[in-house]
């Protein structure tokens, strides 16, 4: 679910999967349901019937204990920002399988929220705390979701309009009554987002305060697999500027890498929509719609992922197809 452009992760790795198994909820548990996946032991590889699956790291169901996740893959990540690189979480899963639960995008800032984005919150504002007497930073964010294929500002201080859905048990559907903001390229090459709130965070209660406020504003349904499934891809980015306060730019700073300049990079934290199978969420009418924009952009995201990953394409210039759907051309060079 992690991925760096970064040399972030143990051994410099571009990118690494871990998977995360939750355990059965209460409802499956009520139907009878019954776990089946098992971890081959020694192996971050997941069995399931004659199946066996390796990952980089396996996390849940007795592999890792799920509170290691973030301390093996998302705290070097964290490292790589305050070094300047740029890095991506994705979390990518089935619906109901606990993408916004492990990321923590469903923030309520009550202090019993856990999950990635928390965590990643509280590292980078403890390691700020530490610098801040040689270093100045700037810290943004901003929170965008992309619902059948348009870009919403979730942070946008617009109120939003709740539309009855069609054809499910709890008849909940948050829209966004603003209008899609646009993608546009600069200059150089680079991907903006035009007029995209992006508000100086100073504290991590700050940062969080805008986490939990995008997270009411997302587009979220109920399907047959979960009660609140989220219909849309939402992007968390933390984008830090860090600059040498200047009575320490006389004294030997060892290992500094940014002298006087200003060092930028930024932080993706995405809670994919989940990918389905209309038969088995039971999705008509809107719905379907929806899940048929969500697979066809994890599609889009999957075919970029190989393309990356095959070396003798990428040595060769090969095709990347990052303009396939707007998920992949927001996180080719944001
Ligand atoms: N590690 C976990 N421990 C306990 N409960 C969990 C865990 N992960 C997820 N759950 C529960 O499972 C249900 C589904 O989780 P969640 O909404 O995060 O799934 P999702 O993958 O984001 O789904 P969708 O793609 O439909 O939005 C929720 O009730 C959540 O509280």
């Amino acid at each position: 679910m992690e991925s760096a452009e970064a040399k972030g992760g143990s051994g410099g790795e571009c990118v690494r999967v871990a998977v995360n198994i939750r355990p059965l909820i209460t409802t499956e548990l009520n139907d009878g349901c019954t776990d089946c996946t098992s971890i081959v032991p020694g192996e971050s590889q997941v069995q399931i019937g004659s199946h066996a699956f390796t990952f980089d790291c396996v996390y849940g169901n007795t592999g890792s204990p799920p509170s290691s996740l973030f301390r093996d893959c998302v705290a070097p990540l964290c490292d790589a920002l305050f070094c300047g690189y740029n890095a991506t979480v994705l979390a990518y899963g089935q619906t109901g399988s606990g993408k916004t639960y492990t990321m923590g995008t469903n923030y309520m800032g009550d202090g019993r929220s856990g999950g990635v984005i928390p965590e990643v919150m509280e590292t980078i504002f403890s390691r700020v705390e530490e610098m801040k007497g040689t270093t100045e930073f700037l810290i943004r964010v901003s929170f965008i979701e992309i619902f059948k294929e348009e870009v919403f500002d979730l942070l946008d201080p617009a109120p939003l309009s709740f539309l009855k859905g069609e054809g499910t048990t709890l008849p909940k559907l948050a829209i966004p009554s603003r209008t899609p903001i646009q993608i546009r390229e600069t200059l150089n090459g680079g991907i903006t987002l035009a007029g995209v709130t992006e508000p100086e965070v100073r504290s991590k209660e700050e940062m969080g305060t805008y986490l939990s406020k995008g997270s009411l504003a997302r587009a979220t349904g109920s399907t047959n697999m979960n009660s609140q499934s989220s219909r849309s891809h939402a992007i968390f980015t933390i984008s830090m500027e860090q600059k040498k306060r200047s009575h320490c730019l006389t004294a030997v700073v060892i290992n500094d890498d940014f002298g006087d300049d200003i060092l930028s990079a930024k932080l993706h934290l995405v809670d994919l929509a989940g990918s389905e199978r209309a038969k088995r969420t039971g999705a008509d009418g809107m719905r379907l719609k929806e899940g048929i924009h969500i697979n066809r952009g994890l599609l889009a995201l999957g075919n970029v992922i190989s393309a990356l990953g095959d070396d003798k394409k990428r040595k060769e210039g090969g095709h990347i197809p990052y303009r396939d759907s707007k998920l992949t051309r927001l996180l080719q060079a944001r």
